[in-house]
């Protein structure tokens, strides 16, 4: 129905005009602090251009961050406390104690708060407050938005009227937002946290946490929020520091990259354990067993004795000549330097570096003693002689982490003489390199590799520690990547997401105490999150089937939602399952969301041309970046699910996707878990036997 101009546009409730009034006003300080950001003259630094960048730098993300993001409501709760618990004029006089709560904080001109963060201490009662513990609320409101982010409704819940409160915080607005249809990357949960969720959110920068939770149960979106938290409380350590997080794989990463920029979060680095560590390029995926064993724990001794088996004994005495005269040093002296050092526990490197050191040192003693005159620069000279130099390089010669792991994955005598007793001689086998490189450029390393070049490179040096690192889907981590991941929060904290039952890889974890182990976090706090956000209870129950054959002992989520007529199988004959899985997609596209058309990876090439042909224009996942932005179908290799979620998800054969890898039926798992709204199963093969 259409308006006419003599007919009066629906009158809007005073409350809804009122709040739309005040986000109104809250724009518009939004972008007056932005514009201020933007005028404030960055201070050249006097022939200093990089001072001047970094401070220009700083400018831009401030006003980055001040970014008004159109769709994104700039508030979504209010919260009335008792009179008196928040503000407090000058003369006693109580004033209205209300704040609106938002994404980031927004004051007047006067610099008085018109929004104010949610991350703020006071906003903590938006999620927690209780009619049990109202922590001085009134009230809390919750807004409605359209899809043009315009205030459209409200819902109040009073905490003080002695009603009972639901076992969920956020009443039908957050069914709503549970039940919108998704589609495209991932969005913020910041206005229902719920406060399961918000305790670990929330929790100190010191605390180092695992999250294991089933499916759909909050873990990316806390891990994300949690971030953001911590940026928020510990900005000033954390600027210093830094913060990352680390995802499965490039897909991921992208369907998540809007979460942070959405709660004004600019800066930080997302990445993959692979790009983490890349420092030689991967050309070739492992086998499992090679996999299982450079995965190993134990792949560190055999790295750590290759490395210090390059120390030389003393063979020869030193001779430094200056002037006329030569100092010498006699080869015990010598291993009684060497021997020091290695008792301290230093990197190779810095090893290296300070037997340098030491041996001036003692050639000085012996010059001073002699009565000759000897100041820094006569130690910096004897140093950077050329005798000590040779002599260093023939006791502590130089190490490289990338020759190093050649030699020893090319040389089975090398490997055999590092590995004895360590790596049984087929497990030695495994792990040797394909073909005869002749350097590291010719070699085909794979992923598993590069943690043990990481090991061998923080051997000789020890790399940076980050502030705190999020890894989401932890349980796929080798011990040798929790190595490299612990390595760089080895001063800092940090949050590990995952789950047991969703492990894929050949090294996955089976229990998380093991791995936090090898993180060098042993002391983290374990929490559980078992309430499912995502997956409607009959989809959950289908899938859950598989639980007793791949993790036995944990349980599947509680579903908070219930869809009548999520679930369906559709067993079709072999040459018309392109034909099935097409009507299935027709059938999915006729809802609002997303439709992911999941199957084995060898599949989808061949399920991609027949939709192609069936008239139906599909993305593939892996292929584009923007692939989940620019198509509301698409074709998800099986190996790139994880993490991800559809409205509708049609899960093609999935014998086929048990049968593609050794740990299928935990792929599987995952597969039958991205639904929001239907799981539409096609299938010409049996069902693998859980599912029957
Ligand atoms: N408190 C909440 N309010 C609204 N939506 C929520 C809430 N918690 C989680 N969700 C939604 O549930 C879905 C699943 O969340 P998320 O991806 O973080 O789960 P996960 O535990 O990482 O899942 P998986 O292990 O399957 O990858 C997302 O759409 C997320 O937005």
């Amino acid at each position: 129905m259409t308006l006419s101009d003599s007919e009066p546009a629906p009158a809007v409730d005073p409350e809804i005009r009122a709040e739309r009034a005040h986000l109104a006003a809250s724009r518009a300080a939004l972008r007056r602090m932005r514009d201020d950001v933007l005028a404030t003259e960055t201070p050249a630094v006097f022939g200093d251009w990089v001072s001047t960048q970094v401070l220009q730098q700083a400018r831009a993300l401030r006003a980055e961050a001040l970014e008004d993001i159109p769709d994104t409501p700039l508030f979504f709760g209010r919260l009335d406390f008792e009179a008196g618990a928040v503000f407090e004029d000058g003369d006693g006089h109580r004033t209205a104690d209300r704040i609106h709560i938002g994404r980031r904080h927004v004051h007047d001109e006067h610099g008085r708060a018109m929004v104010l963060d949610w991350r703020a201490p006071i906003s903590v009662a938006f999620y927690r407050a209780t009619p049990q513990d109202p922590m001085r609320v009134r009230t809390r409101r919750r807004y409605g938005f359209d899809n043009a982010a315009r205030l459209t409704a409200f819902e109040d819940e009073s905490l003080t009227d002695g009603a009972p409160g639901g076992d969920l915080l956020g009443g039908e607005l957050l069914t709503a937002e549970i039940e919108r249809p998704r589609t495209g990357p991932m969005r913020d949960i910041v206005a229902t946290i719920q406060p399961e969720q918000d305790d670990l959110v929330r929790a100190a920068l010191d605390t180092t946490l695992c999250v294991q939770g089933a499916p759909g149960t909050g873990k990316t979106a806390v891990g994300l929020h949690r971030i953001a938290y911590l940026l928020y409380a510990e900005r000033k350590r954390l600027s210093r520091t830094g913060v990352a997080i680390v995802g499965p794989n490039r897909s991921f990463l992208s369907y998540i990259r809007n979460v942070l920029p959405a709660l004004g979060e600019v800066d930080v680095d997302q990445t993959t354990v692979r790009e983490l560590l890349e420092t030689v390029p991967v050309r070739r995926v492992d086998d499992t067993g090679a996999a299982r064993v450079k995965g190993d724990a134990r792949m560190a001794e055999v790295i750590r004795r290759d490395l210090w088996s390059q120390l030389r004994e003393p063979a020869e005495t030193l001779v430094v000549q200056r002037g006329s005269r030569r100092w010498r040093l006699y080869p015990d002296e010598l291993r009684e330097l060497t021997d020091e050092l290695r008792g301290r526990g230093v990197a190779y490197g810095a090893g290296r570096d300070l037997l340098a050191h030491r041996i001036a040192h003692a050639v000085l003693s012996r010059m001073e003693a002699a009565g000759e005159a000897c100041d820094d620069r006569t130690h910096d000279q004897v140093r950077r002689s050329r005798e000590v130099k040779a002599a260093v390089a023939a006791i502590w010669p130089k190490a490289d982490p990338v020759k190093l792991v050649l030699g020893l994955l090319t040389d089975a005598d090398r490997l055999a003489s590092a590995a004895d007793g360590v790596l049984s001689p087929e497990e030695q086998a495994a792990v040797m390199l394909p073909g005869r490189p002749r350097g590291p450029k010719s070699a085909r390393w794979s992923e598993a590799d590069l943690a043990l070049i990481d090991e061998a490179a923080a051997l000789i040096r020890r790399p940076e520690s980050i502030g705190h690192l999020v890894v989401d889907e932890a349980q796929d981590l080798s011990p040798m990547q929790c190595r490299a991941l612990g390595r760089r929060a080895a001063s800092g904290s940090a949050t590990i997401l995952g789950d047991i039952a969703q492990g894929t890889s050949p090294s996955a974890t089976g229990d998380w105490p093991t791995l936090l182990g090898h993180l060098g976090k042993a002391e983290a706090r374990l929490a559980v999150l078992d309430r499912g956000y995502r997956v409607p209870a009959q989809i959950i129950g289908f899938a859950a089937r598989l639980l007793p054959s791949i993790a036995p002992g944990l349980g599947a989520p509680v579903a908070v939602r219930r869809s009548s007529g999520a679930l369906r199988l559709t067993p079709a004959r072999a040459g018309s399952l392109p034909d099935a899985v097409a009507d299935a997609c027709r059938e999915g596209l006729k809802r609002e969301g997303s439709v992911g058309v999941m199957a084995a990876d060898a599949d989808i090439a061949d399920l991609h041309r027949a939709l192609g042909a069936a008239g139906l224009d599909a993305g593939v996942l892996g292929e584009t970046d923007d692939a989940l932005e620019a198509e509301r179908l698409v074709c998800v290799p099986a190996s790139l699910a994880k993490g991800l979620e559809f409205d509708t998800v049609v899960a093609v054969e999935p014998s086929r996707i048990v049968a593609a890898e050794p740990r299928g039926l935990h792929r599987l798992y995952v597969v039958l878990t991205r639904a929001v709204s239907a799981l539409h199963v096609v299938h010409a093969e049996p069902l693998p036997e859980p599912l029957r």
